[in-house]
């Protein structure tokens, strides 16, 4: 909703039957622009000489049920409570709804995505893959010998970026709910794990996607939120802060070593690691572009710009 909340207060009724009139559209930026428009009212003696409706006006049904200012005042402070809760009560039913779609999915799920074979890639050596429906592959491994793997779901070479992130958006979202989430790309060089997890500017892949849903669906909750960004990489057994740049010279200090513990609820906790607070999508992605170019790459047989790493 688009709404100019910087209004004149003298269009005050006209920006309420608009916005009453939207009624339908219950969202929490609705709520906001109410409440924008309370605040630009005086709170202690209402100007009712500027918020008077024009003599023209008064033969209109709304305008002569709301002559005074402070009864629309409390009347829409009483709509905006009624709402948040309304919204509240929503959120909740959200929440239950996504959580039981999950567990109805399992709440461990493994895809496989079959990436397609790339332009100048030579494949004579490959074995062929074949999806037989949304959640079986067949891997041709002789002329009459093929073995069948079984997946939550499979991605044929076709899959789009999209197919994939609308698979594990849910899992995302549920982070906001106070859930602990984890996706994990693993395979061998070249698979494709950069591309779904990274993707490309004009095909962004889950990484991407995911921060830019969390920091929507903070906005259009009526929570608030604190985002911290870490980044970290496990490289031949070694622990490494993507976001702490990395020492050229022998004379740089060393950065503090990192270790991982367990707490006492099961969560994981890293010593040392950088957090960094982040307030947007933008934030968070400067940050994961400056992480990203810490990491450890080699070229491989398989990928000249293998990033040695899973995902
Ligand atoms: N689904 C796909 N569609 C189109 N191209 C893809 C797809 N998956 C991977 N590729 C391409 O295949 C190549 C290898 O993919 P990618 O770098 O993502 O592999 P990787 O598993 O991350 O490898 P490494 O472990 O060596 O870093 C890249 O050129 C990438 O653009």
């Amino acid at each position: 909703m688009n709404m100019d909340t910087r209004k004149p207060v003298g269009n005050l009724a006209e920006s309420i039957r608009s916005l009453l009139g939207l009624k339908a559209n219950l969202t929490s930026s609705w709520a906001d622009s109410v409440s924008d428009i309370i605040k630009s009212l005086p709170s202690e003696e209402p100007r009712t000489d500027r918020i008077k409706p024009a003599k023209s006006e008064t033969t209109n049904s709304f305008d002569d049920k709301e002559v005074n200012s402070g009864t629309i005042i409390l009347k829409l402070k009483d709509e905006l409570a009624a709402l948040t809760a309304y919204i509240n009560q929503l959120n909740i039913q959200r929440r239950q709804v996504l959580n039981e779609f999950l567990d109805l999915k399992g709440n461990i799920r493994v895809f496989c995505r079959i990436r397609p074979i790339t332009v100048g890639e030579n494949s004579s050596h490959l074995s062929t893959v074949v999806t037989l429906d949304s959640s079986n592959a067949l891997l041709k491994l002789a002329e009459n010998k093929s073995k069948r793997y079984s997946f939550d779901k499979v991605f044929h070479p076709g899959s789009s970026q999209d197919d994939v992130f609308l698979e594990v958006e849910p899992v995302i979202k549920t982070a906001l709910d106070g859930y602990n989430a984890c996706i994990f790309a693993y395979g061998q060089t070249g698979t494709g794990k950069t591309y779904t997890m990274e993707g490309t500017p004009d095909c962004p892949g889950v990484v991407p996607r995911a921060m830019e849903v969390l920091f929507k669906q903070a906005v259009d909750s009526n929570h608030a939120f604190l985002f911290s960004f870490s980044m970290l990489e496990i490289y031949l057994g070694n622990l490494k802060d993507l976001l702490v740049p990395q020492s050229t010279k022998v004379t740089d200090p060393l950065p503090p070593s990192l270790s991982v513990h367990t707490d006492p609820k099961g969560g994981i906790e890293i010593d040392n690691l950088v957090s960094i607070q982040v307030s947007d999508f933008n934030q968070a992605l400067s940050l994961y572009r400056l992480g990203r170019r810490f990491r450890s790459t080699a070229s491989t047989n398989s990928n000249i710009a293998s990033s040695r790493s899973h995902w």
